[in-house]
């Protein structure tokens, strides 16, 4: 069954206090992992924390496996926690603080010490025992964290912004290495981030929040290429919005470009996003000249990064911004070039 929250809702402070969170509804299945995406202030952690009993809903009520849990503390709950900070006793070796879990529980003296070493190998750190934290590098000491809240064993895992103290190569390989930990143990995870990379990578399911209300909630798949809402169509991709009109037909009219939309829209004023990928950018035009179906676009400005460029150009629906791979085309500033969007990466959201 995983983690139900049914309506709950939480303000910090008396009656007339605003609800930070507003009344959600979600499933995390068993064996599976969500993330929770959104901007800071939206309600993320506060949400991770009523599941870890750290913080008491104002209304509501909070199943994990079928158990109503709403008013049991953190330790009733059979919930391990990992924190952005990593939370290590600075004092304490590796092994002291891995198993620091399992002697306060009262657990065997020489049961805790094999389970400890099972948890640091499970997480590639076996023969580190006899370490302090201080000699440990970032993504050491996150990755002692997590075999501290693995060797618990627990029903469910929160992580709360777990890579955003390691730089960007450790954050990918820290990000798959608990994906793929997750996955062979079958752990149920909620983990919460602001980075979007970072939900598409690693979920089974994506939650984003929206000032305290859950925005969208689905696969990474459906929120990147079907958001809802223009709020979330911005957050899951650098989508641009533009201004356009659906017509009778069915289509949009998005200045010269006509878009036929996944799903039917009402006719009236319509809101594209547009993933700056979604682009292609086609011949270039001379003097005057227009091309029936796309869009006159000017470059202004344009970087190469690598394995693509980036491309900002002036056109009549304003300022459109391209991500490229035509790495080794002659982009010239001040060239006058022919933008369509043939199909991907485009979303007709509400206005
Ligand atoms: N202990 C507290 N007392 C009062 N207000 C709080 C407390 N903790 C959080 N808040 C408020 O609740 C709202 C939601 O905060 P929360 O920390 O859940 O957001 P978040 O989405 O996790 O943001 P961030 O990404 O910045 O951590 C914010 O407006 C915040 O100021």
């Amino acid at each position: 069954m995983g983690i139900q929250f049914k309506q709950v809702s939480k303000r910090y402070g008396g009656a007339n206090s605003p609800l930070v969170v507003q009344g959600i509804d979600f499933v995390v299945p068993k064996g599976s992992l969500t993330t929770i995406l959104g901007p800071s202030g939206c309600g993320k952690t506060t949400t991770l924390r009523m599941i870890a009993g750290l913080e008491a809903p104002s209304g509501g009520q909070i199943l994990i496996d079928g158990v109503d849990v709403t008013h049991l503390g953190p330790s009733e709950r059979n919930v391990s926690m990992v924190f952005q900070s990593y939370a290590l006793f600075p004092h304490m070796n590796v092994i002291g603080n891995v198993r620091y879990g399992l002697d306060v529980s009262g657990v065997h003296k020489a049961e805790a010490q094999e389970r400890a070493q099972k948890s640091l190998a499970l997480v590639g750190l076996a023969g580190y025992e006899e370490r302090l934290p201080s000699e440990l590098s970032g993504g050491q000491q996150q990755r002692v964290a997590l075999a501290r809240a693995l060797v618990l064993e627990p029903s469910v895992l929160l992580f709360d912004e777990p890579l955003s103290n390691l730089d960007a190569r450790l954050r990918r390989s820290m990000r798959d290495e608990i994906r793929h930990l997750q996955q062979r143990l079958g752990l149920t995870v909620a983990y919460v981030t602001h980075d979007q990379s970072e939900a598409l990578a690693v979920s089974d399911q994506i939650i984003v929040m929206e000032a305290g209300r859950i925005a969208q909630a689905g696969t990474p798949q459906d929120l990147y290429e079907r958001p809802t809402s223009a709020f979330v169509a911005g957050f899951m991709g650098e989508a641009v919005l533009f201004d356009g009109q659906s017509l009778h037909d069915g289509s949009v009219q998005l200045g010269p470009l006509r878009l036929v939309p996944r799903h039917a829209v009402t006719p009236g004023a319509a809101r594209a996003a547009v993933r700056p990928e979604a682009w292609v950018v086609g011949r270039e035009l001379s003097g005057g000249e227009s091309l029936p179906g796309s869009l006159s676009a000017e470059l202004k400005q344009w970087s190469y990064l690598g394995s693509f460029v980036e491309l900002t150009f002036d056109t009549e629906l304003g300022q459109v911004f391209v991500v490229s791979p035509e790495v080794e085309r002659d982009w010239r500033i001040g060239q006058v070039l022919a933008l369509s969007l043939p199909g991907r990466g485009v979303s007709v959201v509400a206005v």
